[in-house]
């Protein structure tokens, strides 16, 4: 087996190989968004498996900047399109391309690596951790009372078709300050790529101003036989985000309300008046951060708490086993190798669960995961970041 890097000359065997390890046929662009995802695509940060002169698995890695805790910008390679054949599964395709790639993204100087699963078992065998999670909240219109006072804002609704500049606007001042978002290049905006709201699909937008005209946030979303399903909520703030949950609860010919990608602990459901009439369902992973150069990745954030802990670090899939000491003053970051006792003992893949301060040491140590010598309380205060983290792009 032969694993090579692409170029665009690669592409419509890609999409080919990609698509039919999905079991769906190749998409080509169409009037609703259909097949747009490809035209995002860069093939020149490609890797393709082949054998016997045939392509059998796909992979490839977009640029993002993630958000870290203490509103840094990270550079980070998303995976995605991962793809083995289903003649060539459970033979250790997918296992040689991540090679591959880790490989060649340490190389070229990334410290951070980011995807969305398809499946929950997957990576973290290759370091892969779990780092933000999504909700889905339904509220009946019938029993939508706040309990909070909401301030009435200049709503505007638009068609999804007029309103790219605005959302590319609110989307990006949004992701600066949230950690785990991912900047959503412009070229996808205007292409229309990927899923809703970055998508030609029809969808309407409500979009909030503030006292000056100023655009501070948006909901899109569709209204389909009495329920109104918004994609994403972005909001400069939380009175931001609530008036815009009210527009859509006090929309007419609405029965229900459907909050896509609600993130973790987020106030909405304490706005309600009656905490059960919110409740959440479809709870799932999200956002998967593997780290490629450990020290780097714990300078790179910000930090809430001085303090210092020793992190004893496994990491099985590239062989390598490092213990660390992380000394934070300041809100910075510094992480020397050392040979003191460690506090924590854990793989690389929950120290990407921990990283972006969305799931607690202590957690992960009552899960069974993590090894702790004495208490994880230095280790959650030293982790924890301003608010959880959240994603919601999709790629
Ligand atoms: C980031 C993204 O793009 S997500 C998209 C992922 N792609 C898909 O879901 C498309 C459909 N599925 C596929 O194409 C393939 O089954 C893949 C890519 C998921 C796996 O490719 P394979 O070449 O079969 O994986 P490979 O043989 O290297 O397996 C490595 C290990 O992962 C395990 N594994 C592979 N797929 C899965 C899975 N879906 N669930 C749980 N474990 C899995 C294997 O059992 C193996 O375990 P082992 O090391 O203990 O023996």
């Amino acid at each position: 087996m032969q694993i090579r890097s692409t170029t665009a000359q690669d592409l419509d065997v890609f999409v080919r190989t990609f698509h039919t390890a999905l079991g769906r046929f190749p998409e080509t662009p169409d009037a609703n968004g259909g097949g747009l995802w490809w035209s995002a695509i860069e093939m020149d940060r490609g890797v393709v498996a082949e054998t016997a002169g045939r392509t059998v698995g796909t992979a490839i890695s977009y640029p993002f900047e993630l958000t870290l805790p203490g509103a840094v910008l990270a550079p980070a390679a998303g995976i995605t399109a991962v793809g083995v054949l289903p003649t060539h599964r459970r033979q250790g395709v997918l296992t040689a391309m991540m090679r591959y790639q880790l490989g060649a993204l340490r190389e070229s100087g990334e410290f951070l690596s980011v995807l969305l699963a398809t499946e929950g078992g997957i990576y973290g065998r290759f370091g892969y951790g779990l780092a933000t999670f999504t909700h889905r909240m339904t509220v009946q219109r019938a029993h939508s009372a706040f309990r909070t006072q909401v301030q009435a804002g200049a709503i505007e609704v638009l068609l999804r078709s007029e309103a790219t500049e605005v959302l590319e606007e609110i989307y990006d001042r949004y992701r600066r300050t949230q950690p785990g978002a991912l900047s959503r290049p412009h070229r996808w905006w205007a292409l229309g790529a990927g899923m809703p709201p970055v998508a030609r699909a029809p969808r309407f937008v409500a979009v909030h101003r503030d006292a000056h005209g100023v655009p501070d946030g948006y909901a899109t979303y569709v209204l389909d036989g009495g329920t109104l399903t918004i994609d994403e909520t972005i909001a400069a703030d939380d009175a931001v985000f609530a008036a815009l949950a009210r527009f859509a609860l006090d929309h007419d010919l609405v029965t229900e309300v459907v909050f896509k990608h609600v993130p973790t602990a987020h106030p909405l459901r304490l706005m309600l008046a009656d905490f059960n009439a919110g409740p959440t369902s479809g709870d799932m992973d999200w956002l998967w951060v593997r780290l490629l150069d450990v020290p780097r990745a714990l300078t790179a954030r910000g930090w809430l708490t001085d303090g210092e802990i020793v992190l004893d670090v496994d990491d099985p899939f590239l062989g390598e086993h490092h213990r660390y000491l992380l000394t934070v003053a300041d809100g910075k970051a510094e992480c020397v190798e050392t040979t003191r006792a460690p506090d924590l003992s854990l793989d690389v893949r929950d120290l990407g669960s921990i990283y972006l301060g969305g799931t607690a040491p202590s957690t992960l140590v009552r899960a069974g995961h993590v090894q702790a010598h004495g208490s994880t309380a230095k280790a959650d205060a030293l982790f924890r970041a301003e608010r959880p983290p959240h994603c919601l792009h999709w790629f």
